[in-house]
């Protein structure tokens, strides 16, 4: 599949296979993200998106191919070495600890680059956490824990972030909030890789949207592309 390379280039993946033991999930993906770009992987379950963002993580069994970072190669470095080079993995179970308080869940992940936001910052930008600051992980609505996720790896100054399915399991007014959120953070010039399943949610967002299908990149679309073609699109997802 036919993919651009160009110079403004953040992560360029080429031909990554990856594995969960014996069991292959990557057959071979290609794709770029660009500085301050926010690109989509859209697919149906099991096609692989959540694999690609732990592969950049190298947080998989075993991974082969390639997955350049600032000019940096990443196969072969490990997760810590990963996090420090820059980038901000924020999972779809969004791990917030149910024992510790908002300010706790917040303050945990060390500070790896200069840059990030300050605690104030990060009240002021999710206000939300901000009234409930001493409430428990566990107490939170799955809004509030989703915000606190993006919130936290804010703190560490990585200003590549990788989010695995935002929207899930959220109302509809939440989901527009956290997307309000996410298009401040690329305004603010974060780059961010976003993994969604919401087509409605991918296209408020993302500026290109890379189809994974099988564990292989099967098309990329621009945001007006894919509205464009909005039908074709659906059959990838299987909606
Ligand atoms: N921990 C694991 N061990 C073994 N196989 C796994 C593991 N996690 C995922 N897989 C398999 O890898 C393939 C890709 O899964 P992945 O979670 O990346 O898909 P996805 O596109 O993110 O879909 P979903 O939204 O359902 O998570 C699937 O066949 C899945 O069953």
């Amino acid at each position: 599949m036919p993919f651009d390379r160009t110079e403004k280039s953040l992560l360029t993946v080429s031909d990554l296979h990856a594995w969960y033991g014996e069991s292959k999930a990557l057959h071979g993906m290609h794709f770029d993200v660009n500085q301050g770009e926010l690109v989509s992987l859209i697919g149906r379950n099991g096609a692989g998106k959540t694999t690609t963002l732990r592969a950049i993580m190298g947080i998989v069994g075993k991974r082969k191919g390639s997955i350049r970072f600032q000019g940096t190669e990443l196969i072969g470095k490990r997760t810590f070495e990963i996090a420090r080079a820059g980038i901000a993995y924020c999972p779809e179970e969004r791990a917030i600890f149910a024992s510790l308080n908002v300010l706790e869940n917040l303050t945990l992940p060390p500070i790896l680059q200069p840059g990030g936001m300050s605690d104030e910052a990060l009240m002021d930008a999710f206000p939300n956490l901000r009234a409930r600051r001493r409430s428990g992980g566990a107490k939170l609505s799955g809004g509030e824990q989703q915000m606190l996720a993006i919130a936290r790896i804010l703190r560490t100054g990585s200003r590549f972030l990788l989010l695995d399915e935002p929207s899930e399991g959220l109302a509809p007014v939440i989901v527009k909030e956290i997307g309000m959120q996410i298009l401040r953070l690329k305004e603010q010039g974060f780059t961010i890789l976003l993994v969604e399943q919401n087509l409605q949610f991918a296209r408020l967002v993302a500026d290109r949207h890379v189809v994974v299908e099988n564990g292989q990149v099967v098309d990329t679309l621009s945001n007006e592309a894919l509205s464009a073609d909005i039908d074709r699109v659906k059959t990838y997802l299987g909606v």
